[in-house]
């Protein structure tokens, strides 16, 4: 199907717009009237510029407050939609977008709506245009997909059809089913946003928060398959109103919108119904997401700062530096089936991080073709004569993701040290990665690991740390092999927080915590008293347990169900990155996320106190 983005979406002027949807790949853009208002071409000369792109103008929009106003004011509505449809004439569009009236004097009356929208669409049909009709969630009188519906059919005019547009559709309580059972061809232009769950006025709501399919709450596969049910058969349309994205790089923001729509269509395709395939002719499939199997290995940056101190950490957690690489200052540290590699081939030094990681997947070629199809970057990966092929593409904060086989062919790279991986403290393997996000890509991140690697999204948590409220949305398989948990500070401003609110991590698994803690020679963390008073008034546990728990700095959390989580976390090294140690027991599937405003007060407290 044709995929368009409405003008909106993007920051810039409208030649900073259109570059940017056309780079993207889209083939045509809703017009929005501003874009058009403050810029210096002429409606012919936006025509040419968009046609020298390849991208159509798909709508025009929008309209304002023309149906159910009173005599007077509709003549003059319907002189200034000729005026408008002189510029759409100019631009080459045929369908302009009129919302419904959000006019304090708007008419409650459906037989008139339907009589003025009549009158304007036997203008608009004698030039040979169309008038799509959009119910507004904040509409005075019509704000319903259903009731625009009655409208339009109470109109019954060849040169009047819907304009739907999700987030009006789905911020109500009307339910979207009838939809499939719209005339067909009598929705004119459907335009697509997502949005987060919010209980918030719909207008703030819609003109601040609405986000790509695939990023916020809202079910669209199901709506798009209502509205294709309808043979609904025109553009894919996205317009989200989004405060980032307005000031966003637009080819950034465009490439982010165009995966939305890519993995949209994707999504549908999965879906088993039985009218499936007529439902979704038009529809571009991608392969499928093969199986990850698992963390292959997780690499940091290092300097000769943190370098040391990240190596005395590996140590201190039971690990062994097993392998250096043939030809790079890279080595390779290893526990159980958990592999750090330390890369000192830093361009830029500064507090560690975490560069890279690698998954391994039953079939790495299909994995990075569907990252290809859903425009991730390939990361530039230098590579000496006889070295593996490891390819890798980078997510949106920057981290490189390597996709590996199974079996592990990468590790012909290291040289052996000699040194054994013995059993170390009993860390057993990678559980997840914590990946701190800058607040402009988290959204972005989340559709990247989901739709690119097939990740699912697991509950979205927000917690009040210290030094800033935080989210955490994690990412998983289903197999649960592979996790990654993205966090984010939900405002960053002055500098009185300190940057230790955005470490990232990496959490090991054991079977065994409490013998893992004994055996582990690291600077302990301090954990508050506080916090494991609580613990027992909280949970009604044994006091003795609990001072076992204290007594190796081991937090606790329990899911409703009664799955229960211990685990530990280290102090900060290198500058920016801990590690955490987790004993996951049956059933548990979060990430202990009550506990971290725990971890960052001690942590920021060591700091603050531990002799460097
Ligand atoms: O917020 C608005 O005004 C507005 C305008 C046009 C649209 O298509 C829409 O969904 C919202
Ligand atoms: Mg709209």
């Amino acid at each position: 199907m044709r995929r368009s983005i409405a003008t909106v979406c993007l920051s810039g002027t409208l030649d900073d717009k259109l570059t940017a949807a056309a780079a993207a790949g889209f083939d045509g853009i809703e017009l929005f009237e501003n874009d058009l208002l403050v810029s210096p071409m002429t409606p012919a000369e936006v025509r040419d510029r968009c046609a020298g792109l390849g991208l159509g103008i798909d709508l025009y929009q929008p309209f304002r407050d023309l149906d159910s106003v009173t005599g007077d004011r509709f003549a003059r509505s319907l002189d200034r939609a000729e005026r408008k449809f002189d510029v759409m004439a100019a631009l080459g569009v045929d369908t302009v977008l009129v919302c419904s009236s959000v006019a304090a004097d708007a008419v409650d009356d459906d037989d008139r709506a339907a009589e003025q929208l009549s009158a304007l669409a036997e203008r608009a049909g004698r030039r040979g245009m169309r008038i799509a009709y959009e119910a507004l969630a904040w509409g005075r009188h019509v704000s319903t997909w259903d009731r625009s519906w009655r409208i339009v059919q109470r109109a019954d005019h060849p040169a009047l059809g819907l304009c739907l547009d999700s987030f009006h559709v789905l911020s109500r309580e009307v339910s979207p089913d009838g939809i499939a059972g719209i005339t067909p061809g009598k929705i004119f232009f459907l335009q697509l946003a997502d949005a987060p769950h919010l209980s918030m006025d719909v207008l703030q709501w819609s003109r601040h928060h609405r986000l790509f399919p695939g990023q916020g709450a809202f079910d669209l596969p199901r709506f798009v398959e209502l509205v294709l049910a309808a043979g609904y058969d025109g553009p894919l349309s996205l317009e989200v109103f989004n405060d980032v994205f307005r000031q966003s790089d637009p080819g950034r923001t465009a490439i982010d919108a165009m995966r939305s729509l890519i993995a949209l269509e994707d999504g549908l395709t999965t879906r088993h119904r039985p009218d499936a395939p007529r439902l979704t002719a038009g529809i571009r499939r991608l392969p499928d997401p093969p199986e990850l199997t698992g963390h292959a290995f997780t690499e940091f940056a290092v300097d000769g700062r943190s370098g040391p101190e990240l190596r005395s950490a590996l140590r201190g957690l039971g690990f062994a530096h097993t392998g250096q690489h043939r030809t790079k200052p890279v080595e390779l540290w290893e526990q159980g089936a958990a592999r750090i590699v330390l890369n000192s081939a830093v361009t830029h030094p500064g507090p560690a991080a975490i560069s890279a990681f690698a998954v391994a997947s039953a079939d790495p070629g299909r994995s990075l073709a569907r990252a290809g199809a859903l425009l991730a970057p390939a990361h530039p990966n230098v590579r000496e004569p006889g070295e593996a092929e490891l390819a890798a593409i980078t997510a949106p904060d920057g981290t490189s993701v390597f996709v590996t086989h199974p079996g592990d062919d990468w590790r012909a790279d290291f040289l052996p040290t000699g040194a054994e991986p013995g059993p170390g403290a009993g860390l057993l393997a990678v559980d997840h990665l914590g990946l701190a996000q800058p607040f402009d890509h988290f959204d972005e991140a989340g559709l990247f690991y989901h739709s690119v690697l097939g990740l699912d999204h697991l509950a979205t948590e927000e917690y009040a740390a210290p030094y800033g409220l935080m989210r955490s949305r994690a990412v998983a398989n289903p197999s649960r092999t592979v996790r990654v948990a993205l966090t984010v500070a939900l405002l960053r401003r002055g500098d009185w927080a300190p940057a230790v609110a955005d470490p990232q991590h990496v959490a090991f698994t054991t079977a065994d915590i409490i013998a893992t803690a004994a055996a582990l020679d690291l600077p302990a963390l301090p954990v508050p008293d506080n916090y494991y008073d609580d613990l027992i008034a909280r949970f009604d546990l044994e006091a003795g347990f609990v001072a076992t728990l204290a007594r190796h700095g081991i937090l606790y959390d329990r899911d409703p169900a009664g799955h229960e989580l211990l685990h530990l976390y280290t102090p900060v090294f290198g500058g920016r990155v801990f590690f955490e140690i987790v004993e996951r027991r049956p059933g548990y599937d979060r990430f202990g996320e009550p506990n971290a405003p725990v971890r960052m007060a001690a942590q920021r407290h060591r700091r603050l106190t531990a002799t460097p």
